[in-house]
């Protein structure tokens, strides 16, 4: 499993037990595999997300990213670990404005000194970014320069790739394309995708589904 979450709680100051934002949340996900995780606005699922991404701490239970156990981890240990298995795209595109869309898709793989110019090249191919390279974010639509983080964040080649709402600022037309081009690329690249979502007819274009509600996923 690329992720594993057993039982995991997570209290933010204020919270007790009884209304801890997770309250005992498990999920397993697999390489090549997709998860979609809906609920409510405030139910926890950036949480949980940043949980998975060994972004913030959880009070109990266990994670374990490609076999490594969150837990026993320093906070060296854990950004190490980050950099070198987790990718993250988000609602904001996050792109640097003074960076063109070439330096911009190889700038994480160029710091973790991970950078592929032949993946690099397939990646601009396929999110048809090619003709694009030179320009600057400002220039391209959302849906582009959403392809561009993709590219960024599979540049890397992670095992876990996070998505917290990536289409949330996107038309459906360019919804479905990023969506549809997302889950090609993280399939052939054998990463797991946990991707966070309000759209029930995303959801439906992953493999798995889980509904945070009361701190619990069903
Ligand atoms: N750093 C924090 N400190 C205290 N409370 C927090 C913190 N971050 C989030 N919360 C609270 O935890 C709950 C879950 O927040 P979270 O952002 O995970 O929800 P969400 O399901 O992603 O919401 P949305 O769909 O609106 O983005 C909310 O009630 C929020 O106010």
């Amino acid at each position: 499993m690329v992720l594993k979450i057993r039982n995991v709680t997570k209290t933010y100051p204020g919270q007790t037990p009884e209304t801890a934002v997770l309250r005992g949340v498990s999920l397993d996900l697999a390489a090549g595999s997709s998860l979609a995780l809906t609920g409510d606005s405030g139910s926890g699922k950036s949480t949980l997300l940043h949980l998975a991404g060994a972004l913030d701490h959880f009070d109990s239970g266990e994670i374990e990213i490609a076999g490594t156990r969150l837990s026993n981890l320093r906070d060296r240990q854990r950004a190490a670990l980050r950099r070198r298995d987790v990718s993250l795209v988000f609602q904001q595109f996050n792109l640097i404005p003074s960076l063109s869309i070439r330096q911009n898709i190889s700038l994480h793989a160029r710091l973790g000194n991970r950078w592929d110019p032949d993946w690099g090249r397939v990646l601009a191919e396929r999110l048809g970014l090619t003709g694009f390279l030179d320009r600057y974010p400002e220039q391209l639509s959302g849906g582009q320069q959403q392809r561009v983080a993709i590219g960024r964040a599979l540049a890397l080649r992670p095992k876990l790739l996070l998505a917290d709402e990536p289409t949330g600022n996107l038309d459906e037309t360019a919804s479905a394309a990023v969506m549809d081009l997302m889950l090609e690329l993280v399939q052939e690249s054998g990463a797991a995708l946990f991707l966070v979502t309000h759209s029930t007819a995303i959801a439906g274009m992953l493999d798995q589904r889980l509904h945070l509600q009361l701190g619990q996923t069903a």
